[in-house]
């Protein structure tokens, strides 16, 4: 595995309002990171700090291999403007900008790279769609492409089964598996505490100026969960059951 960014002793929050603080640990190729915490904990925050759109208020963001060139993003699905006249693979495109440039045309390789991206998140047949008749997980799908064409190292996602059902969710989870494999490193916040478990090697709990980092089952124990008022006492001891209990576990699938 190859450190991608190691963080020192940071803090973040805005001036004047500092959300969290000493958070120290790497982020390391291949692997995947959920990023937890209540509303307002500053799971978003963590992302666009990540992504250079928010200094830290303190403490080293180092990038060992120097910053990459691009870094793959996928932003909160209210903060997209879907009236944006443009077709499906047009917005896919946009992430392969680097390729031809902003004011250039796709070539033969190019045209193949994006309809290759439409076809493994499932929007090659909507290609000619405008972007304003599509459904919240036909959008995320389209995002998801864009991503796909980034083949960045670094990929952030912030909540990206916000809007979609079960079936997207699941095809999207094996996107971030490939991109896992490939060696990429995926930061992603998330809700869905099942989806965590069984999808992530790391996991960030924010809460209330406090943040826990490690392997996903040493973070999200139900202790820790309820002390971080992250779910309740049922919740956790519900949900718990549920992932341990194989039997429970085929019940609910049916
Ligand atoms: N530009 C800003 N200036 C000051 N405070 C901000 C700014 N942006 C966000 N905040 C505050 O920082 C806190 C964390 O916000 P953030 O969006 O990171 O939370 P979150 O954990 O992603 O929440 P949610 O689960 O609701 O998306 C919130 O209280 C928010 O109001």
């Amino acid at each position: 595995m190859t450190k991608i960014l190691e963080l020192r002793d940071l803090a973040l929050g805005y001036p004047g309002r500092t959300l969290c603080q000493n958070l120290s640990f790497d982020i390391e190729s291949g692997t995947t990171l959920a990023v937890l915490g209540a509303n307002g904990s500053g799971k978003s925050t963590f992302v666009k700090m990540l992504l250079g759109l928010l200094p830290q208020l303190s403490g080293e963001a180092h990038w060992p291999q120097g910053r990459p060139r691009e870094v793959g993003y996928l932003a909160q699905m209210t903060e997209f403007d879907r009236r944006f006249p443009i077709r499906v693979r047009d917005l896919a495109a946009m992430g392969a900008w680097r390729g031809f440039g902003l004011w250039g045309g796709l070539d033969k390789a190019g045209r193949r790279r994006v309809a290759a991206a439409l076809d493994e998140a499932g929007v090659w047949d909507i290609a000619d769609q405008p972007l304003h008749t599509l459904s919240g997980g036909q959008l995320q799908r389209t995002l998801f492409a864009r991503v796909i064409l980034q083949d960045a190292p670094l990929i952030l996602l912030d909540e990206p089964f916000a809007a979609v059902d079960q079936s997207t969710e699941a095809h999207l989870l094996t996107i971030i598996e490939r991109w896992r494999d490939e060696g990429r490193a995926v930061v992603l916040v998330i809700h869905d505490l099942s989806s965590v478990l069984d999808h992530c090697t790391h996991a960030l709990l924010l809460g209330d100026d406090t943040a826990t980092y490690g392997m996903v089952d040493d973070v999200l124990t139900p202790e820790r969960l309820v002390a971080q008022k992250y779910m309740s006492e049922s919740q956790a001891s519900w949900m718990f059951r549920k992932a341990t209990n194989p039997v429970a576990e085929e019940l609910a699938d049916v």
